[in-house]
């Protein structure tokens, strides 16, 4: 494939996202220096093949990705400006408004600043959880400052499109309210419901499931740049906890009245009809996000297995659900407790559940209805 995006390319910030950025332009050829003010970072970065550390006899970049922390993204944004003239300059940071808004006090050249965000990520930090993949069908932001170059536009277009993300335009502000909902307050979220489990007792958590796992993913999360981010984008962010802590005394005053019968008939009227319209309002959200091919979300069947575990059994049913002419949509994995099997979820078209479970039953898998 014949990129649109045309070295050298400076990547400043060589922790997960620009090293990401490094290694998929290096996958495709393109001239990458890397700069970072952690020099292990920087090591790291060339050794995992992002790109060669910058130099001072190095041609000038046609574009600068700066990937540095929010609280001085637009320090660095505007430092590149001024020693790369005649540079595109893009950040990656997750809140865009902020960073804007410090360009236009400082006086940057705005025309050539564009500021974007791939929604994709990882729990994970620093250069060696990067992968050249991270991008792949991933919404990316294109936030222009309102006065960036068309020009300026297309090129960081085209990069977010040879990564192989979607581009999407928004302005600064609406990205900032929308990452708010979508990603900011869930990051809070998973990371105040995972720290309930502190004082839990080894005995609760051994009966934890793939539920709360689903969770609490998230609150594996890097502290420091989560709280840059947070600081960032605070006024976002918290208009929709505000929202949320009304929907949580909702239902603690429902749990509440629940709490103080003698059974289901003598709950003060209304209180059951508030938790089931908490989690009816619950399904009618969780439908609205869009599914892995990025359109509308399909609701899958799922034909739960038992796997032994033994070498080779999980590829021998991939294989059998193929063999069975099946498209496998989405696969979980889940060890039982103290058990030697496991129990793989496989996701199909609704419409090919019955014909699987049929095939692989014939074929002498244990199913879990
Ligand atoms: N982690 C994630 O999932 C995502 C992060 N982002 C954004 O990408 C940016 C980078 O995040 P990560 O790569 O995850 O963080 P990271 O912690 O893995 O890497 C940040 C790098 O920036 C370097 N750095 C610190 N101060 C700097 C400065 N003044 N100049 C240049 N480099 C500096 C650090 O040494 C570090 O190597 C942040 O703005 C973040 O908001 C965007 C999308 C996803
Ligand atoms: O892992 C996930 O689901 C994420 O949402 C990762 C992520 C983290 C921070 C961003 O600014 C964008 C994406």
């Amino acid at each position: 494939m014949t990129l649109a995006t045309r070295g050298p390319v400076r990547i400043v910030g060589t922790g997960l996202l620009g090293t990401s950025v490094g290694l998929a332009l290096r996958t495709h050829g393109v001239d990458v220096v890397l700069h970072d003010p952690s020099r292990t970072a920087l090591a790291l970065a060339r050794d995992v093949g992002a790109g060669r550390p910058a130099g001072p006899d190095d041609t000038a970049p046609a574009l600068v990705v700066v990937a540095a922390p929010p609280d001085v993204t637009a320090d660095v944004v505007r430092a590149e400006l001024a020693a790369y003239p005649d540079a595109v300059v893009t950040d990656v940071a997750s809140v865009k408004g902020y960073v804007l808004a410090e360009l236009r006090a400082a006086g940057a050249d705005l025309t050539r600043y564009v500021g974007s965000h791939p929604m994709a990520g990882r729990e994970r930090s620093g250069p060696s959880a990067a992968v050249p993949d991270l991008f792949l069908g991933r919404p990316w932001v294109i936030a222009d400052s309102g006065s960036s170059h068309p020009d300026a536009v297309l090129a960081v277009r085209s990069l977010a499109v040879d990564l192989g993300a979607v581009p999407v335009t928004m302005d600064a502000d609406a990205h900032d309210a929308a990452v708010a909902a979508v990603s900011h307050v869930p990051q809070v979220a998973a990371s105040l419901v995972a720290a309930r489990l502190r004082g839990a007792d080894d005995a609760a958590l051994g009966l934890a499931g793939q539920g709360l796992r689903d969770v609490t993913r998230l609150a594996a999360s890097d502290p420091a740049l989560w709280t840059s981010i947070l600081a960032a984008n605070a006024a976002a962010v918290r208009d929709v906890l505000r929202d949320l802590r009304t929907d949580l005394d909702t239902v603690i005053d429902a749990l509440g009245q629940a709490a103080a019968a003698d059974g289901p008939e003598t709950v003060e009227l209304g209180a059951l009809a508030t938790l089931a319209q908490a989690i009816a309002d619950g399904n009618a959200g969780v439908a609205r996000i869009p599914g892995k091919h990025g359109g509308a979300q399909r609701t899958y069947g799922v034909v739960t297995v038992l796997v032994p575990d033994a070498p080779g059994e999980l590829a021998r049913l991939l294989t059998e659900v193929g063999e069975a002419g099946v498209n496998l949509e989405d696969l979980h994995l889940e060890h039982a407790a103290g058990r030697p099997v496991g129990m793989a979820e496989i996701s199909v078209l609704p419409g090919r559940v019955e014909h699987l479970e049929a095939e692989l039953t014939a074929r002498g898998w244990r199913l879990v209805s």
